[in-house]
């Protein structure tokens, strides 16, 4: 069996022509969807990506912010200006691209950000109603990937997911989502002993490690869908997963590639919650 390749950039578009009809709505209202995004010093991984959202929004006709700080300004500083786009109703999405320099407190910083305008999903209002029910945003990342398998028909419905990984920006609401989904879920992590042992149960297999191929064919049962969200660069600086992808695909039956798969769904996501946003300002 040869797996299938989902394709992160095809059902980006798809979901990302939905959500442009939603803002050209908004806009027949008055509004303009708005979004701000926050970079504090020059980490180029963190450039790329903010650029790619600038140009997302810009391709969607959402209204984008870029405000660029330096590295060694102080965390007062960073926490004053999240202040000021919090009263700012233009704005109805507040992202502060992560990491921070080492000197700040990425809590306090996420924190400051008015969970209404928090399209990261990453206040702790949010994060609790992930678990308790009521109004929030997702992360992007993970939220992506549970549209990206209801996109293809993937069932999780009392499916065991194992997720490889509990940052807060990723692994931990991954599994918080698979559970909204009815699956079962499993956490491991780098003190997780024999995480083979436990991979090679899984229905579902999420790996977000950050280890480059830290998955191999070996940690995955036969017909399992694997996703991968590693971004790691190999030896020659080429972008590659935590999932040995070309040694996966004779076993997995559906794969996520690196790049193309879940990095694009993480940016239509922040596109989606800022236009929901957006419409729940409106309607408020
Ligand atoms: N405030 C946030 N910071 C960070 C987040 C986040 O969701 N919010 N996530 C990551 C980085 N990230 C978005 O910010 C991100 C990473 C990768 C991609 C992506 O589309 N990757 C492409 C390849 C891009 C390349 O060539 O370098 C792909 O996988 O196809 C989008 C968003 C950390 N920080």
């Amino acid at each position: 069996m040869i797996a299938a390749t989902i394709d992160g950039k095809k059902i980006s578009q798809d979901i990302r022509t939905k959500v442009e009809n939603r803002v050209v709505k908004m806009k027949n209202n008055g509004v303009i969807p708005g979004l701000a995004v926050v970079l504090v010093g020059d980490n180029q991984a963190s450039k790329t990506y903010v650029a790619m959202k600038q140009k997302a929004c810009e391709k969607m006709g959402i209204h984008s912010v870029l405000i660029e700080l330096p590295g060694d300004l102080t965390e007062q500083q960073l926490l004053d200006q999240v202040i000021e786009l919090n009263q700012d109703d233009a704005i109805h999405g507040i992202l502060v691209q992560l990491p921070l320099p080492n000197h700040i407190d990425e809590v306090n910083v996420i924190e400051s950000i008015d969970p209404k305008k928090d399209v990261d999903g990453f206040h702790p209002i949010n994060a609790g109603r992930l678990m308790t029910g009521g109004e929030a945003f997702f992360p992007c990342t993970p939220y992506g990937i549970i549209e990206m398998l209801k996109n293809q028909k993937i069932e999780l419905n009392g499916k065991h997911a194992v997720v490889v990984g509990r940052s807060n920006i990723v692994g931990k609401p991954m599994g918080q989502l698979l559970l909204k989904e009815n699956a079962t879920v499993t956490y491991c992590h780098s003190r997780t002993k024999d995480l083979a042992y436990h991979t090679k149960q899984a229905d579902v297999v999420i790996a977000a490690v950050g280890v480059r191929h830290m998955i191999t064919a070996d940690h995955i049962k036969k017909g399992a869908v694997v996703i991968d969200v590693g971004m790691n660069r190999d030896n020659d600086g080429k972008l590659c997963g935590d999932v040995d992808y070309e040694g996966c695909l004779s076993k997995a039956s559906a794969i996520t590639p690196v790049p193309g798969g879940v990095g694009p769904m993480t940016i239509t996501m922040l596109l989606a919650n800022t236009v929901e946003s957006a419409e729940r300002s409106f309607a408020r």
